[in-house]
């Protein structure tokens, strides 16, 4: 089993769907978010408060760089991790690349009491959202070697589902 990249928006289910993912399929579950959080001693967002955006993604890429680089595991990254032009090339390189590709109504569903993403909390979430997805739906879809959507099921059996379509994708010779 090669190493698999979960990408795609926030709210996608790349954290949740991705730990029942790697359980099924052998795989050491890694979240990005969760390894810089650890690493810094805050929360993403109050990294966003101290160091602004910017701060973040130079933490985020070299978090991203050391990760990709472990061996049977499955990371599930954060939506803006493809963003950067490297970020997307290392992540093409060193393993499978899945995008959980979701609708914004589903997307606001399920982050309807978020506060801890600092890019969702804007007056028109619906509004951010849409114009996230404009910006970097082309990103994701040249990043990706697979996608998969990931409306209207429940985790585990998102999770069951992916785990069909990487078995197929990887049974073809599919990188
Ligand atoms: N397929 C799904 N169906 C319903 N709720 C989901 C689904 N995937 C994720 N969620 C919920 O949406 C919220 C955000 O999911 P999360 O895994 O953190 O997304 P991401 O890491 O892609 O931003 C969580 O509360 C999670 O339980
Ligand atoms: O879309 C983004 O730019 C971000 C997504 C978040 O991760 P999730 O996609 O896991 O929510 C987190 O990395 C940060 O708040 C920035
Ligand atoms: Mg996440």
């Amino acid at each position: 089993m090669p190493r698999i990249f979960l990408i795609g928006p926030m709210g996608s289910g790349k954290t949740t769907v991705g730990r029942f993912l790697a359980e099924r399929l052998g795989l050491e579950f890694i979240d990005l978010d969760q390894a810089i959080e650890r690493r810094c001693g805050v929360e993403v967002r109050t990294i966003f408060d101290i160091e602004g955006e910017q701060g973040f993604r130079a933490r985020e890429q070299a978090m991203l760089d050391e990760l990709t680089q472990r061996d049977d595991v499955l990371l599930a990254t954060g939506g803006g991790s493809i963003l950067d032009a490297e970020n997307r090339r290392l992540l093409r390189e060193r393993g499978l690349v899945v995008w959980l590709k979701t609708r914004v109504d589903q997307q606001i569903r399920r982050l309807e009491k978020d506060q801890r993403r600092p890019l969702l909390q804007a007056p028109d979430r619906e509004e951010r959202l849409q114009r996230l997805a404009r910006e970097r739906d082309p990103l994701y879809a040249e990043c990706a070697h697979l996608v998969i959507r990931s409306d209207n099921v429940v985790p585990v059996q998102m999770a069951a589902r992916a785990e069909q379509q990487i078995r197929a994708h990887l049974n073809q010779g599919s990188p």
